[in-house]
């Protein structure tokens, strides 16, 4: 059971501690907020809020960091390691790495010009990482509308307002062209560019991300602003200038239930971020480790205990 009052007494400031490094942050990079959303919820969708997904290998650890939708993708790791040394100093051993990555997802939204709301707090650390969970669970931009729909519903949330809700998140951040340059030139074995995607918008992207180009290259999930927490991204879809494959089938998919919440959320941004906020602490409370499941890691990066050793040979050689 979560609590919006769990650090209270053990580390009052602690809030104010993470905003004070995002802040900073944020001055030498704009995307930093973006990326420690997605990191949140890349957490969230394995195995629970739980910071697996920042553990490093181990002997007995595979890190999440290398599957899939993570590897040469998911950043922001050095951040957080930045905003739990300064708790660390504050209050030691008090503030899980998993509530760091829930705070630092509502603070990222509000300093954007989101909502900001009350964080439910108390959340424990992993002992485990699951990487297979990690490349089963985490959705890929080129899923149809119906398979984006399932990850959702097999980790607890539904296919319909929590994912188009979620979806909003991509109003701000960078995607590389790898995501999204199926939909370019050959959608679905066509030899057409996906008809779901307004021509100029299309011409700008080709121009981008050339055929057997550099698939690493960025560009806004938001074309219209890329910087700012709005509704901005629900009207890019009603225009069809929505970034990823899995954007734009949500408004694009005929006869779709999310057709008419992109819609709503298009024509009112108030309604946006009340059930964005909703959907943040549903996604917020899965699965989560309390009382005195797993462990509050001094390092987020690693378990609690001798582990930062790999084996006895190091132990030894270490003296
Ligand atoms: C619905 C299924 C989703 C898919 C298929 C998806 C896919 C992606 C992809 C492919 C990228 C680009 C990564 C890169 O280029 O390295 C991305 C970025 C991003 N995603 Fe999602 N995502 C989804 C849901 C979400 C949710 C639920 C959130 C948060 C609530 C979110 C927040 C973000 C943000 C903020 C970025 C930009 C990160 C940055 O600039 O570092 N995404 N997503
Ligand atoms: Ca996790
Ligand atoms: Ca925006």
């Amino acid at each position: 059971q979560l609590s919006s009052n769990f650090y209270d007494e053990t580390c009052p400031n602690a809030s104010s501690i993470i905003q004070g490094v995002l802040v900073q942050a944020f001055q030498s990079d704009p995307r930093i907020g973006a990326s420690l959303i997605r990191l949140h919820f890349h957490d969230c969708f394995v195995q629970g809020c739980d910071a697996s997904i920042l553990l490093d290998s181990t002997d007995t650890i595979v890190s999440e960091k290398g599957a899939g939708g993570n590897s040469n993708s998911a950043r922001g790791f050095n951040v957080v390691d930045q905003m739990k040394a300064a708790l660390e100093t504050a209050c030691p051993g008090i503030v899980s790495c998993a509530d760091i990555l829930t705070i630092a997802a509502e603070q990222s939204v509000a300093l954007s010009g989101g909502p900001s709301w009350t964080n439910l707090l108390g959340r424990r650390d992993s002992t485990t990482a699951n990487i297979t969970l990690a490349n089963e669970n985490l959705p890929a931009p080129t899923l149809t509308l119906e398979e984006l729909k399932q990850k959702f519903i097999n980790v607890g949330l539904n296919g319909d307002t929590d994912l188009v809700s979620l979806s909003g998140g991509h109003t701000f951040g960078r995607s590389q062209c790898q995501f999204f340059i199926q939909r370019l030139y050959n959608f679905n074995g066509t030899n057409q560019p996906d008809p779901t995607l307004d021509t100029t918008f299309l011409q700008a992207l080709q121009a981008l991300c050339p055929q057997g180009g550099n698939g690493s290259v960025l560009t806004n999930l938001d074309v219209s602003t890329p910087d700012t927490f709005d509704n901005n991204y629900f009207t890019n879809l009603q225009e069809k200038k929505g970034l990823l494959q899995t954007d734009q089938e949500l408004f694009s998919t005929a006869g779709a239930d999310t057709v008419d919440i992109v819609n709503l959320y298009g024509s009112n941004q108030t309604a946006f971020f009340e059930r964005f906020v909703v959907s943040m602490i549903r996604m917020g409370n899965l699965s989560v480790l309390t009382g005195s499941e797993g462990e509050i890691r001094l390092n987020c990066s690693r378990v609690n205990g001798i582990s930062s050793l790999s084996s006895d040979d190091d132990l030894v050689s270490s003296f």
